[in-house]
């Protein structure tokens, strides 16, 4: 199964990527983290992690990928994945497709279209999990990323912004008919009276989450994870 988790910037997309990619692997799935996300720092050390050459770098650099995007021999396994892109803890690992990190190199456009065919290409078997933390916004629905996965974990916070743009996210994948679970994130006490939407899943603000990420440690799985993976497996079936 794949999954994609998106939402506004610093809802919790990488946060909850990172417990449900945990979780799932200590319930035995295979699992690969796909960091989808051109500026995101964090994924790595909330998994506890190191990072790895990108996809993108591997193939050669951004000019590289431009050609190779118009006839890809990308992996369709796990087992085709070079290991020198993969960051791995037992059953759990992480790549990222590729990272802009110059002033003035221009758009993230050809890592957006590399996500999409890297997503197409591969075919996860059924105990293996991909799960894909994409950028803040809506421009991987744009670049057709989403119509790759099998569901999409739609994340907001309890603030106006973040929810209007999960509602515009949740009428973006009815129209392309995708599966989606809404979460609400960093919920406080009585928050749910003050919102106009009914979430699948409400994950409480959890304090020690600054802290771990203060002190660079990686994250704890939250118990309403399970609930999660519940719905995403009942959405999907
Ligand atoms: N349930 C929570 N309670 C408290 N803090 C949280 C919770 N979830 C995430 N955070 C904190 O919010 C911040 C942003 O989280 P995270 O990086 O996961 O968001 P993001 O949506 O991936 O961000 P970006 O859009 O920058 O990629 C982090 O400091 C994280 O520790």
């Amino acid at each position: 199964m794949k999954i994609l988790i998106c939402g506004k910037g610093g809802c919790g997309k990488s946060t909850i990527t990172a417990m449900l990619g945990k979780y799932l692997a200590n319930r035995g799935y295979r699992v690969l983290i796909v960091d989808a996300d051109e500026s995101n720092p964090g994924l790595y050390r909330m998994l506890g992690l190191s990072k790895t050459k990108t996809l993108a770098e591997y193939l050669g650099g951004k000019k590289q990928v431009k050609a190779i995007l118009n006839n890809p021999e990308l992996p369709k396994t796990f087992e085709e994945i070079p290991e020198e892109i993969l960051s791995k803890r037992e059953n759990l690992s992480v790549m990222s497709i590729g990272k802009i990190e110059e002033p003035g190199e221009g758009c993230a456009c050809p890592y957006g279209a590399l996500a999409k065919k890297f997503l197409k290409s591969l075919q996860p078997k059924k105990e293996e999990i991909v799960l894909v933390d994409t950028e803040a916004g809506i421009e991987h629905f744009g670049r057709g990323i989403d119509l790759e996965v099998d569901v999409i974990v739609n994340v907001a916070e309890p603030n106006l912004e973040s929810i209007e743009l999960s509602k515009k996210i949740e009428g973006l994948a009815e129209k392309a008919d995708l599966k989606h679970v809404f979460v609400l994130n960093k919920a406080l006490p009585e928050v749910l009276d003050k919102i106009n939407v009914k979430p699948d899943v409400v994950i409480p603000f959890n304090q020690k989450f600054i802290y771990d990420s203060l002190d660079g440690k990686e994250v704890e799985v939250l118990p309403q994870i399970e609930e999660l993976w519940e719905i995403i497996k009942y959405r999907n079936s």
